[in-house]
């Protein structure tokens, strides 16, 4: 059986270690950038690596949509006995064409032939990979990775996790740390291009309880139609600057004040969009308005199912990831206020740093439990799905490195 050290040596072949997370509508990529490289094993290092090594780390901007959040990066993080830093990529998943082209450009084909990915592109790209560029993927359930990559997160970073302090007062509310060192159990509410609710209960202990197809793809899609935007930072813009009750109809503009029989006050939306059935006022709108009833009506309804999902499981605590929750702040708030109000102070939500990249940073950190645990088991218990990816690993482990999640011949080797 390996020892400790050569399992290290060989993870350490693997380079470059990513995890690809292909949504519905953004591909998001962790890349760790070993930061222990001693002089020698930069010697060593291929030509390949170290030019996309330079090439990730040097920019924040790829090709068309592609983009690093360097607010997100984080440092001195130590993985497979490696330390270094991990970066956030995104770009839009339309953009998979010119990904695996520039991926090709940068000689990626010819150092990496499995990457690790989860997501729904992971099936649906997996024959482009293997088609245009050589490339196994290793694929990983989405909602897995999604939560190994929270606690992750959580734990190498202990400000990762807030909430929102007088969240019953929007307009007060402002953002706290929140000790999040015991989470078990919350309920975890991803909103990606559709909504998954997750209740869960430890590691590797949850259930997906609910969802909805109203999700930020469908706040991104109305506002297109309704505002003439076209990406999501107009549409955010604009709602920031908009008034969802010019659009709405509040239980005011139905009761004339509160409906007190059932506490429901009068700033209310009792009925999204209920007064654009009117003529006048709808020629009174503005497009800003639009974007932000739009955002109102879908992070409220999303707010309701989610507290009805913790009411059901008797959980209090509910986490709210992924990038619709990306520079919008007003659903974060919204968000707050739902689950405080609604529950009268019992229900907290929550947030957190990483927001949309915790599938893409669990599917990098699972490569490493599947492979060393496959290095050693000496590669006995491979499981068929992950054949691949085992396969190309015991190659390395035995002779040649032949390029599994990514080998050269010269690729750098571990400290150790
Ligand atoms: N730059 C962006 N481009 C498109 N959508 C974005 C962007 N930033 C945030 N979003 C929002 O995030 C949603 C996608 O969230 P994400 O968690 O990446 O889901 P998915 O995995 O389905 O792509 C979009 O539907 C949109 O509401
Ligand atoms: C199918 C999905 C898991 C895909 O994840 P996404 O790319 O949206 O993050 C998600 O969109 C979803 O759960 N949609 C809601 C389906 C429903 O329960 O109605």
């Amino acid at each position: 059986m390996p020892d400790d050290k050569l399992i290290s040596n060989q993870l350490a072949k693997a380079m470059p270690w990513f995890g690809m997370d292909i949504g519905g509508t953004l591909t998001k990529l962790v890349y760790f950038e070993p930061k222990d490289i001693t002089p020698d094993e930069q010697d060593r290092e291929a030509g390949i690596l170290r030019n996309i090594r330079r090439y990730l780390t040097k920019n924040s901007a790829y090709g068309k949509t592609g983009h690093r959040d360097t607010h997100l990066q984080m440092d001195n993080v130590e993985i497979r006995k490696r330390k270094g830093s991990l970066h956030f990529i995104r770009f839009q998943t339309t953009d998979m064409g010119n990904f695996l082209s520039l991926a090709k450009q940068k000689g990626m084909a010819e150092l990496v032939t499995t990457v690790c990915a989860t997501g729904g592109g992971a099936f649906k790209f997996e024959k482009d990979f293997r088609d245009q560029v050589n490339m196994k993927l290793a694929k990983f359930d989405e909602l897995d990775t999604l939560i190994k990559g929270i606690l992750f997160a959580d734990l190498q970073n202990r400000t990762e996790c807030y909430f929102y302090e007088n969240a019953s007062n929007i307009v007060k509310s402002v953002k706290r740390a929140f000790n999040f060192s015991e989470p078990f159990p919350f309920i975890l509410v991803n909103v990606g291009s559709g909504v998954s609710i997750l209740a869960v209960y430890g590691p590797d202990n949850y259930k997906r309880i609910s969802g909805t197809s109203l999700g930020g793809g469908t706040f991104l899609g109305l506002c297109c139609l309704l505002t003439g935007c076209t990406t999501f930072e107009e549409a955010i813009q604009l709602a920031t600057k908009g008034d969802n009750r010019k659009v709405d109809k509040l239980v005011k503009d139905i009761y004339g004040g509160d409906y007190n029989r059932f506490g429901l006050p009068g700033d209310l939306v009792a009925s999204s969009f209920g007064q654009m059935h009117i003529t006048e006022k709808r020629l009174t709108v503005s497009r800003e308005d639009l974007a932000n009833a739009t955002l109102v009506t879908i992070t409220n309804n999303i707010g309701s199912i989610a507290r009805m999902c913790a009411l059901n499981e008797r959980i209090d605590k509910v986490v709210f990831v992924g990038n619709f929750l990306r520079v919008n702040p007003i659903s974060m708030k919204l968000l707050a206020y739902a689950m405080e109000f609604w529950s009268n102070g019992t229900m907290k939500g929550l947030f957190l740093e990483h927001e949309g990249y915790f599938g893409a940073l669990g599917c990098l950190l699972q490569f490493n439990g599947e492979l060393a645990a496959a290095l050693n088991d000496g590669l006995d218990h491979v499981q068929s799905e992950n054949h691949n990816l085992i396969e190309s690993m015991s190659d390395s482990a035995s002779k040649k490195p032949s390029g599994d999640l990514s080998h050269s011949p010269e690729t750098e080797s571990s400290t150790s």
